[in-house]
């Protein structure tokens, strides 16, 4: 397991070993042990999701849970490829309103861990794309909220206009929205 830290101190990319042979690979996606072994310590997470998207620069986000149902999510791609991002909505925090971006495709097979009191979403780079990701809190409709994605700063490196749902394309601006998360310096 390769573990990596990012310009947002607690957004990780982690990097499951693969073992190939001649009928393609074997990996471990999730294994609590192997983290805390080296000495990451991930909350318990349980409602795994699935989404998939047909055409490319499809986007989708950028959402969060507020709380007492926020929710730190485990991200990979099951196939295909795409670009995830999550954006630090803290009050206070040193990185409020910085987002961090990475590729995260079946071929590299990185995820992306995206602790409460951020902003998820994505966009992907290639047709018929899967995302998987472990939450740590279940659906709760009553708490979702969104935040423009083009209101945060991040180049998505879009080659045409973005595919939005209804929700996400009427979402408030970052500088207009009023965030629940407040940023609780570690001791
Ligand atoms: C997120 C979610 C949605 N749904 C339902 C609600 C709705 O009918 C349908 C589609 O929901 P949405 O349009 O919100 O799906 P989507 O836009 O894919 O929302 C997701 O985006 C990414 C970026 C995230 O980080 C997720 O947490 C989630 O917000 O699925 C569930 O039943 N359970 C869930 O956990």
């Amino acid at each position: 397991m390769q573990i990596e830290t990012t310009t947002l101190p607690g957004v990780l990319l982690l990097t499951p070993k693969r073992h190939g042979d001649a009928r393609g690979f074997f990996s471990e996606s999730w294994n609590r042990g192997v983290l805390e072994a080296a000495g990451v310590h991930l909350p318990e997470f349980v409602q795994d999701n699935h989404s998939f998207s047909t055409a490319v620069n499809t986007l989708r986000g950028l959402h969060f849970q507020s709380p007492p149902h926020a929710q730190g999510k485990l991200v990979r791609c099951g196939r295909g490829a795409l670009f995830d991002v999550a954006v630090d909505i803290r009050k206070g925090s040193p990185t409020y309103g910085q987002g961090f971006g990475a590729e995260l495709s079946f071929e590299n097979g990185r995820q992306l861990w995206i602790p409460a009191g951020f902003l998820h979403g994505f966009v992907t780079r290639a047709p018929d794309t899967e995302i998987c990701y472990k939450c740590t809190d279940y659906y709760a409709p009553e708490c979702d909220g969104g935040v423009a994605w083009d209101s945060v700063g991040i180049d998505w490196q879009l080659t045409a206009e973005p595919v939005l749902s209804g929700k996400d394309a009427a979402a408030p601006a970052l500088a207009d929205f009023d965030s629940p998360f407040v940023y609780e310096a570690k001791a």
